[in-house]
């Protein structure tokens, strides 16, 4: 039997797809692997190095902390953080599906990443932005591709500045590429579905969805 479909999650940076992403792996606990990107930019305050949510099992098995709190303390955002040297290094040995240069940092996506999720037999899930999608597509990879967009530009930047993690130069940056990608989403074909994250709640609704048919395959592997 072949294994789920990975799922490609992208969209302009600030328009949700962590937080509706967090809330997925928590529902869904022991269904999904993150893949662990690797990026050039700095670690922000919380983030940890290649911490992906699909370490949960160790760590459920390692600790007495209840596991509400090991849940919020664990990223699905966490990256391994590494130098342009060594990530270029990667690239040229063909150690990564796909890569790009976003808001002045490298971003990529490792054929490792992909694998050791796959291994587990979950759905891999990979937060990339549209660079990422357009790269993906040259691949045999076959995921779902998903874009979740937000309601207007304004909205967006009030999420962004809110989030407290850009400086004003990365914060235009990341703008500048929203457009980009707001524009590019619009083209049929794209994506299997563009989800508009006004309400977060009908966001993640028409998410789950989405993904309810590779939900149930991996459940009825493991019955
Ligand atoms: N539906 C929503 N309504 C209001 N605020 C939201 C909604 N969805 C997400 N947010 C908030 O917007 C901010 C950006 O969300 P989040 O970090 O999940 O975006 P992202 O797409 O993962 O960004 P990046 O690509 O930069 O990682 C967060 O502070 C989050 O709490
Ligand atoms: N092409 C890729 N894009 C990636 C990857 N990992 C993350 N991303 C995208 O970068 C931006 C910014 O992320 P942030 O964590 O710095 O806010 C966001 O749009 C992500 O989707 C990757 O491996 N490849």
């Amino acid at each position: 039997m072949s294994g789920p479909r990975p799922v490609v999650l992208s969209g302009p940076s600030g328009a949700g797809k962590s937080t509706l992403l967090k809330r997925l792996m928590k529902e869904y606990e022991g269904v999904f692997g993150f893949s662990v990107s690797h990026t050039t930019r700095n670690p922000r305050p919380g983030e940890e190095d290649g911490k992906g949510l699909n370490c949960l099992p160790m760590l459920l098995g390692a600790t007495l902390l209840p596991v509400a709190d090991i849940l919020s303390s664990v990223s699905s955002e966490d990256y391994h953080f590494v130098t342009r040297e060594s990530m270029q290094e990667g690239i040229d040995k063909g150690e990564f599906i796909e890569n790009a240069e976003f808001s002045g940092n490298m971003y990529g996506t490792s054929k490792s990443s992909i694998e050791d999720v796959q291994a587990q037999n979950l759905i891999c899930i990979l937060d990339v932005d549209i660079q990422g999608v357009q790269n993906i597509k040259k691949t045999d990879l076959n995921p779902i591709y998903i874009s979740i967009q937000p309601p207007s530009m304004e909205i967006l930047e009030k999420r962004l500045r809110d989030r407290q993690t850009e400086t004003e130069d990365s914060l235009q940056k990341r703008l500048e590429a929203a457009r980009i990608d707001m524009e590019l989403s619009k083209e049929p074909g794209v994506f299997d579905i563009v989800i508009i994250n006004d309400d977060l709640e009908g966001a993640y609704e028409k998410l789950k969805s989405v993904l309810v048919e590779e939900i149930q395959k991996v459940q009825d592997a493991k019955k």
